[in-house]
Parts: structure tokens; C-alpha cells; sequence
């Protein structure tokens, strides 16, 4: 398919969609949005500011009344009307991401299904959100309500960008909430396409995307009637949205950055162990994932038979581009990650780590105008050296040599981020040893990147506040009334 043709997919609407319909921004901001991969402009999107924040709200808290009155099963119905359209438009969505992201097409076609998917798992789930009856005495009956919380905002992370903007929908959504999105700056794109595909299910001011920046993000947050702010971003986004939710004291989902270890014991299969690091550390999207394996600790009589193994695994990464369906790695999302990416190159070279596989830009006339890097991985890292220790978001894998259990397990819990872990071992104790000495929300044994829905995904320490993806995150869009009725 030409280039050209590509384009095709791209949203047609640019402007705001709340309300129920679709607005230009108040003071007519709009900003131009590239391809990360070939610099060409994919168009311009409007950008909201704190006018159209309070427009939004307001029809968000007037659909609140009607949207929390509709039947359960007629909201479900809608949540599997969209699943429906989503799955009937993923060669769309996923080719818009890739064009404005930078993620492949190859492997972002899953996140389209993933989205459709949790449409549906919301869906099935909606009864679920059950009160209780609470005993007393025989003149008096004490039972719980959930009720939903009113409007709730969902802002997100630029890596999966329809992912996380269908993903993060459903359980607000059914649970009889209002939704406002705001997109990535980086790669609005395809929440405005979520938006022209099923926006016009809803009734108005239910379902809105509001394409924008820090303005935009900090109005919504700060605003008095927003109920509740769910953030896929950066621990200081993290930190600083908590700060200005105080004001109002509403409530926070905070899904935040890791620097995620996997641990390979003497026993494990050194072949399985070398795919698993190479797919955890999700060079296929730049190592731009949140749960990203970026710290490898070998046992030390696997070490250089594991990590000949990964080195091999990946010289086989080749990027490409994006949205050329036969790629396997894309680019970086922007100049700043790519300069991010090779600052911390250069911090590993200059604290002594062993650089044995990439750490440079590839050659050749396609790369030349988009933020390629090649998968980097370093080699005798230790513990303290900053590679090791901040999340890059880059393509760079620090592998770490161990020995002794107790000093290897110190050094896994020596960060103050605590999102996913992977475990690689055939002994049962070994196993869940680990697994409980971990410090980290989500945990693979033998396994790796994966996520199952149902099962509750968030993290430990500054890796976040609450669990999604699963009836925590359901349970979470409500709120628990007592009602106690004297008989
Ligand atoms: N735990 C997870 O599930 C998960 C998933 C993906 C990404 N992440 C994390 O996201 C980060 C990378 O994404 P990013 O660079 O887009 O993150 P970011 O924190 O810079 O931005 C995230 C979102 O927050 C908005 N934002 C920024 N400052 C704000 C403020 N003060 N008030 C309101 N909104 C604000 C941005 O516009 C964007 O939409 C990494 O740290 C990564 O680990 C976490």
C-alpha cells in the first residue's frame, strides 16, 4: 500500500468531541501532528484549553444524570456495540497508530482486539458490581449500594495510544459514569478516530476526547467536578496530578513507570530465558513500555551462555517503518525520547557498563528523517549505575550478573518502582520464593509481557495507586452507599 493510501486511515474529524458533537477548540488552537518515522505531517488536530475543559464538564455532568439512570444492560449493550465496530475497524486503528506513534502495524494490531476485548470483559462484568446486606438486628435492614461517581477522566500515555484510550473506557463507562479523554500530545490520533467510530452511541456528553496538552490536563484535574482522574504517565505527572487533585480531594487511578527485573535462576533454560529478555524488554515499540524487563539478572553460571543467546536475538531486530505491515521495530515517539535514549547510551559507556549490541542510530536513506535507534544492550552493569537504576524508555537492556540470592534480591527491590517482574526457573521453591520476595505488582514466572485480563494490573510503590484491568478497576468507578432501612 503506498504511503499515500495510508494516510487514508487517519481520522477525518480534527476538532474536539464533546457535548455530543464535534467543536473547534474556543480560541481556534490547533497544533500539527508528524509521523515519527518519515516527518510527514499527518495533519493538525484542535487543542483544547480551559474553556473548552469547562464546556466539556459541563455537558459531562448534565449526561451524568441521564447515562446514570440508563439500564445496566442497555449500557452494556452499548460497551458491545462498540466492541463490535472496533474489531470490524482495527486494520484502521492499528494503521493510524503506527503512523503516529511509531509502533509497528504487525504488533499493535493486538492492541485494537485488546480494546474491543475489555469492552466487552466490562461489559460481562457490570452485575458484578454488587452491594451487600449487612446484619443487625430484626427491626432494621442494612444493605450497600454502588453508585457511580460522576464524571471521570481518563488521561493517558502516548506509547499505546489506542489502547489505553479504548481500554480505559469500559469500566468508567458502564458503571454508569461520564468520560472525558485526553489523548497523548504525541499521538492523538486514533482517540480521535475511537471518538468518530463510537461517540455517537452514547448520549450526549458521555463519551468525550479532548485533544490537548498541559493546559487541557491541568484544567481537567483541577476542575470541581470532575469526580475521579485515571493517568497512564510518568511518576511526575503521577506526583503532580495527585498535588493538584488535593484541591478537591477526588479520587486517583495512577498507572506510573517501572524499572522491571527479570531474574534468571541457575536451573532455567538459557534459549527461553534469552527470547524472554529480548521480548520483555519490548524492543518492538523502542522499549517505550511501562512493563518492560530493562534490568536482566543472570546467575552467574548462565550469565555468558544467556547473554550470547540475547545478543544474538537481538541482531535479528531490525527496524523499520511503522506502518510497513512486514515490521517488527518501530521508532521512537519523538526527538526527546531519541535523545533521551542516547544520553542514557552514554551514561552506560561512561559509568563503565559493556556495551555489546547496538547503542547507535540505524544507517540508510529510510531512517534518515525519523527517531530510529537500534535495540542497545549493555552488559556487566551493576546495580547502582544509572542505567540500571532510571526508567530510560529507550531500547537499552542493562544485564546484571549474579551470585549470591540475598544480594541479588536487594538489588531487584533497590528502586523505587515496582511494576512487573519476571521470574525464569523449573524449581518450585525457587519459584515462589521469588515471587513473594519481589517488590512488584505484576509477576511472570516463565513468562514474560503478557497481560490476562481479569487480573488486576498496577504497581508497587511509585509505580502507581490502584489496579486495572480487571473487577478492581470496575469497583473502583463507584462509590459504596449504606442504606440502613428501620422496618
Ligand atoms: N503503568 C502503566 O500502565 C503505564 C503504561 C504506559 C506508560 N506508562 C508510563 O508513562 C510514561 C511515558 O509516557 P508519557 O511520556 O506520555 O508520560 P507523561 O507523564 O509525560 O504524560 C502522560 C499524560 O499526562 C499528561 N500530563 C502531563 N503533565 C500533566 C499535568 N501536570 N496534569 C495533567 N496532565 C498532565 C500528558 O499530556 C499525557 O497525556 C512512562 O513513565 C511510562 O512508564 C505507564
Amino acid at each position: 500500500m503506498s504511503y499515500e493510501k495510508k494516510l487514508d486511515a487517519l481520522p477525518s474529524q480534527r476538532g474536539l468531541f464533546h457535548s455530543g458533537k464535534w467543536c473547534p477548540s474556543a480560541d481556534g488552537s490547533i497544533e500539527e501532528v508528524f509521523d515519527p518515522a518519515t516527518g510527514s505531517s499527518l495533519g493538525t488536530t484542535s487543542i483544547a484549553g480551559r474553556a473548552d475543559v469547562e464546556a466539556a464538564v459541563r455537558a459531562a455532568k448534565a449526561g451524568f444524570a441521564e447515562w446514570r439512570r440508563t439500564s445496566l444492560s442497555e449500557r452494556s449493550g452499548i460497551l458491545r456495540e462498540a466492541a463490535a465496530i472496533i474489531r470490524a475497524n482495527a486494520e484502521r486503528i492499528t494503521l493510524t497508530d503506527s503512523l503516529d506513534s511509531g509502533g509497528p502495524y504487525k504488533r499493535m494490531l493486538k492492541d485494537a482486539e485488546a480494546g474491543a476485548a475489555t469492552f466487552e470483559f466490562f461489559a460481562g462484568l457490570a452485575t458484578e458490581m454488587k452491594g451487600s446486606t449487612i446484619p443487625f438486628n430484626d427491626s432494621s435492614l442494612n444493605y450497600t449500594l454502588r453508585e457511580p461517581l460522576g464524571v471521570v477522566v481518563r488521561i493517558n500515555a502516548f506509547n499505546h495510544p489506542f489502547l489505553f484510550a479504548a481500554q480505559r473506557a469500559a469500566a468508567p463507562l458502564v458503571a454508569g459514569n461520564t468520560l472525558i479523554i485526553k489523548p497523548p500530545v504525541q499521538a492523538p490520533l486514533s482517540s480521535l478516530l475511537l471518538a468518530e467510530l463510537i461517540g455517537d452511541l452514547f448520549p450526549a456528553g458521555v463519551f468525550s476526547v479532548l485533544p490537548g496538552g498541559l493546559e487541557c490536563g491541568q484544567a481537567l484535574v483541577e476542575h470541581k467536578d470532575v469526580s475521579m482522574v485515571g493517568l497512564i504517565g510518568s511518576v511526575e505527572t503521577g506526583k503532580a496530578i495527585a498535588r493538584a487533585a488535593a484541591g478537591t480531594l477526588k479520587k486517583l487511578s495512577l498507572e506510573l513507570g517501572g524499572k522491571n527485573a527479570l531474574i534468571a535462576f541457575p536451573d532455567a533454560d538459557p534459549d527461553k530465558v534469552a527470547a524472554a529478555a529480548a521480548q520483555g524488554m519490548n524492543f518492538t515499540w523502542c522499549g517505550q513500555s511501562c512493563g518492560s524487563t530493562s534490568r536482566v539478572f543472570l546467575h552467574e553460571s548462565v550469565h555468558d551462555e544467556v547473554l550470547d543467546k540475547i545478543v544474538g536475538a537481538v541482531r535479528k531486530l531490525v527496524p523499520g517503518i511503522p506502518s510497513d505491515p512486514e515490521t517488527d521495530m518501530g521508532c521512537m515517539v519523538n526527538a526527546a525520547q531519541l535523545e533521551k535514549t542516547q544520553h542514557y547510551v552514554q551514561y552506560g559507556k561512561d559509568d563503565g557498563a559493556r556495551l555489546v549490541v547496538g547503542g547507535d542510530r540505524p544507517k540508510g536513506g529510510q531512517f534518515a528523517k525519523g527517531y530510529f535507534h537500534n535495540p542497545t544492550v549493555f552488559a556487566d552493569v551493576r546495580a547502582d549505575m544509572r542505567i540500571a537504576r532510571e526508567e530510560i524508555f529507550g531500547p537499552v537492556m542493562s544485564v546484571i550478573k549474579w551470585r549470591n540470592e540475598e544480594e541479588m534480591f536487594a538489588a531487584v527491590n533497590d528502586s523505587d518502582l515496582g511494576l512487573t517482574a519476571s521470574i525464569w526457573t523449573n524449581n518450585l521453591s525457587n519459584a515462589h520464593r521469588a515471587a513473594s520476595r519481589v517488590e512488584a505488582g505484576y509477576v511472570w514466572v516463565n513468562g514474560v509481557s503478557s497481560h490476562f485480563l481479569g487480573a488486576p494490573f498496577g504497581g508497587y510503590k511509585l509505580s502507581g495507586l490502584g489496579r486495572e484491568e480487571s473487577i478492581e478497576e470496575l469497583l473502583a468507578c463507584t462509590q459504596l452507599k449504606n442504606v440502613n432501612v428501620t422496618l
